[in-house]
């Protein structure tokens, strides 16, 4: 019987062993190879711990953007698309021309709908300049002209509800006149609703009528760019151009071109600024307001610029992801995923599903709406819902981890809200005394959602709170970059890269 090994014995260690009888030479050579093999070894094992770190980097950041509707979330992750995929902005831009126009016919009905409803007590008593309606005398509307109809942006309680019984709407003659002109645009609108959602297939996300209830048009995000890919003259989109498709745009502008003066006159005459200043209808804080810039978006040449994009109006019903790669920089291929939701009170129990799977939130606050109600329930304020929305982000468990960004946005409307002499303090009344300018509210506004912040967040967490102009592109570039360095940061530190 072969004598047995002893237990520590190793195979490997007796076949590596260097002969007993080995050469200087033949052991310079043999450590040689050794060494060799050691650095192979090591470069590899190198390469595997850089390819680990590149997939770590490569980890997907996701950004979840939360605020009530028209807070200015859809208009911030364009600003990230104008930013990081430039090229794929501008070249989106002709989607927006259809939107832009109707945007546009929008405030044009807002004034219509309200000059229908005049009452004699709401007209100036004497002509207010020579360029306003000359004083024909009072006409009164026929009575198919009579209307019901509310404004849409007139939130604040209107001063029309005179104790006397007014004699009804009357209308001075020149500004009848124009409204008969303008009646066309009430087809223009409905061609571009029609194009904008092909009935097939969303009609369900279309108001029964478009101006009804908010007044607001709605479509579902992605489909909307499919229904509408050109501009009047062709070019933008992808595929060939459909004849009725580019027939319809250019009737379309052809319209709103004959009716440029008239639109012009309409919104210059100085009685309907008179009239719209009764009724505290403030169109130019509007969302989707373009009433500036009627003779360039009526132009046959019209082509969407960044901040007309910016501006435009369209509501979210749904949820959109936006997906970018960073190219340059120290979070080079970084992904980024954004998500859009929609705002309004109906949307939000979408939110709840991405509140698993989310790196940061941007929650935006407009606080310029603190003299508004919400357009789905005139009964709410808009601060005091964003302020209880903000309370339930910040305490919900869900999110306990998760870092918040606060953008206290639409500083630009509070400014002139505030410098045309509205006083924050009758509407929100623990500000007091301070002084009524733009930059104390916003540091008021700062500190009390801090304060909020930090009483409802189930962990200690840090708080990154801006006073933003969402539609602004020189400041808010800056701001997203300070945003894009804190979330990459936040993310490497929990990866243990730093
Ligand atoms: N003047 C001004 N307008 C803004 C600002 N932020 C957003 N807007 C405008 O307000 C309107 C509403 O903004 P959106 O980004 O569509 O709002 P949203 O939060 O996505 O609204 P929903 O989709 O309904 O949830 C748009 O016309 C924007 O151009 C801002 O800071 N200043
Ligand atoms: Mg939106």
């Amino acid at each position: 019987m072969p004598a047995r090994e002893p237990a520590d014995h190793d195979p490997l260690d007796a076949i590596l062993r260097p002969p007993l009888d080995e050469t200087p030479e033949e052991k310079a050579c043999r450590m040689a190879q050794e060494e060799e093999a050691r650095r192979v070894s090591m470069a590899i094992d190198e390469s595997i711990r850089q390819e680990r770190i590149a997939r770590k980097k490569m980890r997907v950041v996701r950004l979840l953007l939360l605020g009530q509707s028209e807070s200015g979330k859809s208009t911030t992750l364009r600003q990230f698309q104008r930013l990081y995929t430039p090229s794929a902005f501008r070249e989106g831009r002709i989607h927006w021309h259809s939107i832009i126009q109707l945007n546009l016919i929008r405030s044009v009905h807002t004034i219509l709908d309200t000059l229908d409803d005049v009452r004699p007590h709401e007209l100036p008593s004497a002509p207010p300049s020579p360029s306003s309606s000359p004083p024909l005398g009072p006409r009164r509307l026929a009575p198919s002209l009579y209307s019901a109809r509310h404004t849409f942006y007139g939130d604040s309680a209107s001063d029309t509800d005179s104790t006397e019984t007014p004699p009804g709407p009357v209308l001075p003659a020149q500004l009848a006149e124009l409204r008969a002109r303008l009646a066309p645009l009430r087809h223009v609108e409905a061609l571009l609703l029609s194009r904008l959602v092909p009935p097939s297939e969303d009609a369900p996300f279309l108001p029964e009528r478009p101006r009804a209830d908010t007044g607001e048009v709605f479509v579902r995000p992605g489909s909307w760019k499919r229904g509408w890919r050109f501009g009047p003259f062709g070019g933008g989109g992808h595929g060939p151009v459909g004849e009725e498709e580019r027939e319809l745009a250019e009737e379309v502008q052809n319209v709103l071109w004959r009716c440029s003066s008239d639109l012009m006159t309409l919104w210059y005459d100085m009685t309907v600024r008179a009239i719209l200043k009764k009724r505290k209808i403030r169109l130019e804080e509007s969302p989707g307001f373009f009433l500036n810039d009627i003779p360039r978006i009526t132009s046959p040449n019209y082509q969407p610029s960044d901040d007309d994009v910016l501006k435009a109006r369209l509501k979210t019903v749904g949820v959109s992801e936006y997906r970018f790669e960073m190219e340059a920089g120290s979070e080079s291929g970084t992904q980024w995923r954004i998500i859009d939701v929609g705002g309004s009170r109906s949307q939000r129990q979408t939110w709840v599903p991405f509140f698993d799977d989310v790196d940061a939130i941007i929650f935006l606050a407009p606080i310029s709406g603190f003299d508004q109600t919400l357009a789905e329930d005139r009964s709410v304020n808009r601060l005091e819902d964003s302020v209880l929305l903000w309370k339930s982000i910040c305490g919900n468990k869900l999110l306990a981890r998760v870092d918040l960004v606060l953008f206290l946005n639409k500083c630009d409307i509070l400014a002139t809200k505030l410098s045309s002499g509205v006083r924050l303090a009758k509407y929100v009344k623990s500000f007091g005394e301070r002084p009524n300018d733009a930059e104390t509210a916003e540091k008021y506004f700062k500190s009390k959602f801090n304060a909020i912040h930090r009483e409802y967040s189930p962990l200690t967490r840090k708080f990154y709170g801006f006073c933003t102009s969402v539609t602004d592109t020189n400041t808010t570039g800056g701001i997203i970059a300070s945003v894009r360095d804190m979330v990459v940061r936040e993310h490497l530190r929990r990866s243990k890269l730093l």
